[in-house]
């Protein structure tokens, strides 16, 4: 996990010359961001894989310029920092529904692994809101960073992208289920911990 958080690290501060060219606030980024994964999710619901793939990437891309900018123009705001953990709270849900509408309405196909593709998407989205929610409390609680486990956002993304892309979607999404209850799990401890 730790070269994980590296890489991470690495990714931020390597976009930092490129974000400070950038001629658009941090928040404007966080809400062209969020407007970008409502596109990903209509492409999804009509069963359009590869253009919900190419938006993941625009939207997760935009999720890391606007931290980016902000720190490359020295505007790095609180507000900031809960205005773009918000619009990730509706770009999930957001993306999350427009894969369960393809499943229910049979535009993405996928059945199998005992329940129904769209009961998939609806645990995996329980899960991401566990994850997130759960950071959340614990750092109001006092808790410093609580950004542990196997799936924090980033990860959850990458591994739609992957999905959607190779046409394992469903198994992406059964993946994404397990292992953000893992993470939940994870950071509840964490959490225990560190309180
Ligand atoms: C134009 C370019 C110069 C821009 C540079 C490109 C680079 C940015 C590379 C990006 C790779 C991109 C093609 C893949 C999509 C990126 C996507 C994975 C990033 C989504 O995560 C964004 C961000 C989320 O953190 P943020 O602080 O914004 O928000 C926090 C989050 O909401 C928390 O929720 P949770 O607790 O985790 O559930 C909240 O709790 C916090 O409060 C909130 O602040 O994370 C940034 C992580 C890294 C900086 C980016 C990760 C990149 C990948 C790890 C590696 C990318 C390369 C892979 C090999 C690509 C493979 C997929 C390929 C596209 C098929
Ligand atoms: N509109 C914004 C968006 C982000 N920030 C700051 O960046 C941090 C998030 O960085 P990422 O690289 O993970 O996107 C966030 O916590 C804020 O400090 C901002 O100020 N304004
Ligand atoms: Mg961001
Ligand atoms: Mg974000």
């Amino acid at each position: 996990m730790e070269i994980l958080g590296n890489l991470k690290n690495s990714i931020r501060h390597s976009v930092l010359p490129f974000a400070s060219r950038i001629p658009f606030s941090p928040d404007t980024i966080t809400y062209l961001g969020l407007i970008v994964s409502f596109l990903a999710a209509f492409e999804f619901a009509k069963g359009d894989l590869l253009l919900g793939a190419l938006f993941l990437i625009l939207g997760g891309v935009l999720d890391v310029l606007d931290g980016a900018v902000a720190r490359a123009s020295g505007t790095t705001s609180a507000f900031g920092g809960v205005l773009d953990s918000v619009c990730d709270r509706y770009a999930d849900a957001i993306v999350f529904t427009g894969l369960i509408y393809g499943f229910v309405n049979n535009t993405i196909q996928g059945t199998g692994f005992f329940i129904e593709g769209w009961l998939w998407c609806v645990f995996a989205m329980i899960g991401s809101y566990l994850v997130s929610y759960t950071r959340a409390r614990a750092e109001a609680a006092g808790v410093s960073k609580l950004d542990i486990g196997v799936a924090e956002r980033s990860e959850r993304i990458i591994i739609l992208i992957i999905g959607a892309l190779s046409g394992f979607l469903l198994q992406a999404l059964v993946l994404i289920a397990i292992l953000t209850h893992i993470t939940f799990i994870q950071r509840v401890m964490g959490a225990k911990q560190r309180l």
